[in-house]
């Protein structure tokens, strides 16, 4: 299974801690072609000059979310890039998990809450102890589909 995961990077490294706790469970269900959105090196300058640019990341990024079975976000830190992508995705019509943790103090757009439809597009609040087991709940809840 290929997996996209969208985190901030730009937006704001503040959570990167709980991205690399989740891109380590999503690798125990397949391959996750974004692992460097959870790299602790990986700074909010964004990727290290790659050739051809923010062009290419952008290219590279759409390819990998046309390719990808399943996409999970972490959307607690406002990312313009998270929400970017989360819209791309929606047209896709690709199964997608927002993960939101509410004792962040934050309120979650309503252009991500109010896109969950109960079925392709799921949005769970949670706490960070428990991300592994709503992973779990996610991805049984695929199989069974
Ligand atoms: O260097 C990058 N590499 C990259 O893959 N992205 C993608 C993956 C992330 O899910 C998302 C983060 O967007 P932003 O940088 O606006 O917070 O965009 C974004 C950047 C920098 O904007």
């Amino acid at each position: 299974m290929k997996i996209y995961f969208c985190g901030s990077i730009r937006g704001g490294r503040d959570d990167v801690h709980v991205y690399q706790r989740i891109v380590h469970k999503l690798q125990t269900y397949g391959s996750v072609l974004t692992e460097h959105v959870a790299n602790m090196e990986l700074r909010n300058t964004g990727e290290d000059k790659p050739a051809g640019g923010d062009q290419a990341i952008h290219d590279r990024d759409v390819d990998w979310l046309r390719q990808s079975d399943v996409v999970v976000a972490e959307v607690t830190q406002p990312s313009l890039g998270v929400g970017y992508e989360l819209g791309r995705v929606v047209d896709m019509k690709k199964k997608v998990l927002c993960l939101f943790r509410p004792s962040s103090g934050r309120i979650l757009s309503a252009m991500i809450r109010g896109a969950a439809d109960g079925e392709h597009f799921v949005v769970r609040d949670y706490n960070e102890e428990e991300v592994e087991k709503v992973l779990d709940q996610f991805f049984s809840s695929l199989s069974r589909t």
